[in-house]
């Protein structure tokens, strides 16, 4: 990628989709792809990924294509996932336990060192063998230990306390899953995850295929 360059956000929304397929053919020994092969197989328009892909430069050539394993290093290199990130998460309920035991995150690098509770039911206890603490630790550990990511797993009524925290002590982004608008300041990255946007645009497909069937 060219030096200072800034790739839009709706491009780097795509890129996971892309690292993915690419380390597929990677490991099917696959080394270069067309941008019409990828389009078959990743359902973007061929226009659509040699304009994306030309964000990297110098990968495709007219007539080659794509060089499959270098396209997906420099994608990794770009999202930065080839490095290790150490992560908290913060309420040991039912999500926050389940992300603890995801272990499929620490293969990518992103590691969780420690879970942050205020349930006195919850702080001591280990899940997948990660300590849950007391969430008046959270400062002093993120502090300490120089953690780069921030994963809000707590109701939503704690969440921007929580977050401010996180922030306050250094961290780098926030994962947050509680459904609120955190306030933050431009230093600390944050992406909201809603499960549910998932099912609704399913429900519209599912709907919509349905209209086509009844006006046919
Ligand atoms: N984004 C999504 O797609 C999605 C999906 C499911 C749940 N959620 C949300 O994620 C959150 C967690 O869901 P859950 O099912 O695990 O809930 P849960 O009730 O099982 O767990 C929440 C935990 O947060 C703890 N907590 C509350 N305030 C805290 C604080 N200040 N510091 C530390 N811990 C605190 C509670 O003690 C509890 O253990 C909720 O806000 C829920 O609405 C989001």
């Amino acid at each position: 990628m060219k030096k200072g360059s800034k790739i839009s956000n709706a491009v780097i929304k795509r890129l996971p989709r892309y690292r993915r397929y690419l380390n597929e053919l990677h490991k099917k020994g696959v080394d270069k792809i067309s941008s019409r092969e990828l389009s078959d197989l990743i359902g973007y328009t061929a226009s659509q990924i040699r304009q994306d892909l030309n964000n990297f430069g110098g990968f495709g050539q007219q007539g080659y294509g794509y060089n499959v394993e270098a396209l997906y290093n420099e994608i990794s290199s770009i999202l930065g996932l080839d490095k290790e990130y150490k992560m908290v998460i913060v309420g040991a309920g039912n999500l926050g336990q389940a992300i603890a035991n995801h272990t499929s995150y620490y293969k990518a690098g992103f590691v969780v060192y420690s879970l942050f509770e205020v349930n006195p039911k919850l702080i001591g206890i280990k899940i997948n063998d990660i300590d849950v603490r007391d969430c008046e630790e959270l400062v002093a550990y993120i502090e300490e230990n120089k953690v780069d990511i921030g994963i809000i797993c707590t109701t939503k009524d704690a969440a921007q306390e929580v977050a401010d925290k996180m922030a306050f002590a250094g961290v780098k982004g926030i994962w947050n899953f509680a459904a609120v608008d955190l306030e933050m300041p431009e230093s600390v990255a944050v992406e909201n995850v809603h499960l549910s946007d998932g099912l609704h645009s399913l429900a519209y497909h599912i709907n919509r295929n349905h209209h086509e069937r009844v006006e046919s």
